[in-house]
């Protein structure tokens, strides 16, 4: 997956031995089903675009809000008060180490996930560890060894996980977090997707590509976290607009993260910019790799930094209808990274050879920033924001 491979602190939870499998075998079955999975419209009607197939998922995933919890639809030994109370101690032990986890690689968000109630905080944290290990795969020190056989093995893992039947401890805890809230498997299947892609394409022809990438390796969190943080009670939005703002937010985020990495990314050989869009600025893959600051590469990483800014924008629309006690760890994480943006408008569009980023003074000053929009309530900040 696209980030940052070798600066990463690995994840200490890790993975199964028997996902992180040697023989580099299958690679193009991984391919096809990745194609089989977005493409599949075989009744000569034109192809969706990636916008329209994630908006599918959407909609689908929206839907499953107002049908009754699986729970309650589950065989009776698998329901929730039906489970033994030493299971019960090794769930709160699962949801524990999830906790330590997040508050290790993702103090601010940690921080946030503490104002939640309890059961959407133990939630979150056991969504983020799935990612986390998910990301792992291919980000961490077994990641050279990574094959499509292994990713099919994860995802194996994971039907299982929403069946009831944990492989792990850390399984355990997302098999409880998703019986409890209205949570679809899609997008946790899409991030695997996000996997597939990467091990074979280094190159993206145009938007629609690359938003689809970005949508699997980042669109999904927003989608998976959204039924746990729960949507205002008083909010007059319609469900797939949170959805949509929630899936903005992941793109904007890995827009961004893209942008702030074109340097590094094109030390392993990987372009994650649409190439059509690099031709109409008069660049090419060549100028990437030379890595020389010109008006033209200035030109174009405007056009790029306009485009992720408003996909924020988009994002914070959706903030402002999140349940209250949600809002505060969004917030802090949507203004953090979007200042990555201003980092590298300061560093004159030089992402070759520097890293942008948000110094210390300015990330402390944004937590109470975030933390005040908030609290305010969303009538005052949406009259605010109009004047
Ligand atoms: C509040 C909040 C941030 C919640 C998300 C909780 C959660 C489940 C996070 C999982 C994150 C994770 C480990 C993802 C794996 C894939 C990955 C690495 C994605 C990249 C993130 C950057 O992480 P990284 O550590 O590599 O980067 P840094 O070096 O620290 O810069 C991504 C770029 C994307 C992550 C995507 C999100 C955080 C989406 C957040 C969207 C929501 C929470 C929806 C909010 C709802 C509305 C309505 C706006």
């Amino acid at each position: 997956m696209k980030s940052f491979h070798r600066r990463r602190k690995f994840f200490k939870v890790g993975v199964a031995p028997e996902v992180s499998e040697k023989k580099i075998a299958g690679k193009n079955n991984a391919k096809a089903q990745l194609m089989s999975n977005v493409a599949t419209d075989h009744d000569g009607r034109p192809p969706l675009s990636s916008e329209q197939r994630v908006y599918n998922v959407i909609l689908k995933q929206a839907a499953l809000v107002d049908k009754p919890p699986k729970s309650r639809s589950l065989p009776s030994d698998l329901a929730l008060d039906s489970i033994p109370v030493t299971t019960k101690n090794l769930l709160n032990e699962a949801y524990d180490r999830c906790g330590e986890v997040c508050a290790e690689y993702a103090k601010t968000f940690y921080l946030g996930t503490l104002l939640m109630t309890p059961e959407r905080r133990k939630a979150i944290w056991a969504i983020y560890v799935w990612c986390r290990r998910t990301d792992e795969l291919v980000d961490g020190p077994n990641a050279s060894q990574i094959t499509p056989t292994a990713l099919n093995r994860w995802e194996q893992r994971l039907e299982r996980a929403f069946e009831g039947q944990p492989y792990d401890m850390l399984d355990a805890a997302l098999a409880e977090t998703v019986l409890k809230f209205p949570v679809d498997i899609q997008p946790f299947r899409d991030m695997i997707n996000g996997m597939r892609m990467d091990l074979f394409k280094s190159r993206y022809f145009n938007f629609d590509e690359l938003y689809l990438y970005c949508y699997y390796v980042a669109g999904t969190v927003g989608l998976m976290s959204v039924p746990i943080m729960g949507i205002d009670p008083g909010s007059k939005a319609s469900t797939e607009s949170v959805y949509n703002a929630a899936l903005a937010l992941g793109i904007a985020n890995q827009l961004t993260n893209i942008l702030r990495d074109v340097g590094e990314d094109a030390s392993r050989g990987r372009i994650y910019l649409p190439q059509d869009e690099l031709e109409q600025f008069g660049l090419s893959d060549d100028d990437i790799f030379a890595g020389v600051v010109t008006d033209k590469w200035r030109a174009f990483m405007k056009d790029q930094i306009k485009r992720a800014r408003i996909f924020f924008k988009q994002a914070e629309m959706g903030v402002l209808e999140l349940d209250k006690d949600s809002r505060w760890p969004v917030w802090a994480s949507l203004l953090l990274y979007e200042q990555i943006l201003d980092s590298i408008e300061a560093n004159d569009y030089d992402n070759f050879t520097k890293r942008a980023y948000v110094g210390k003074w300015k990330k402390l000053i944004t937590v109470p920033v975030a933390y005040v929009r908030a609290v305010v309530p969303p009538s005052v900040t949406r009259l605010a924001a109009t004047g």
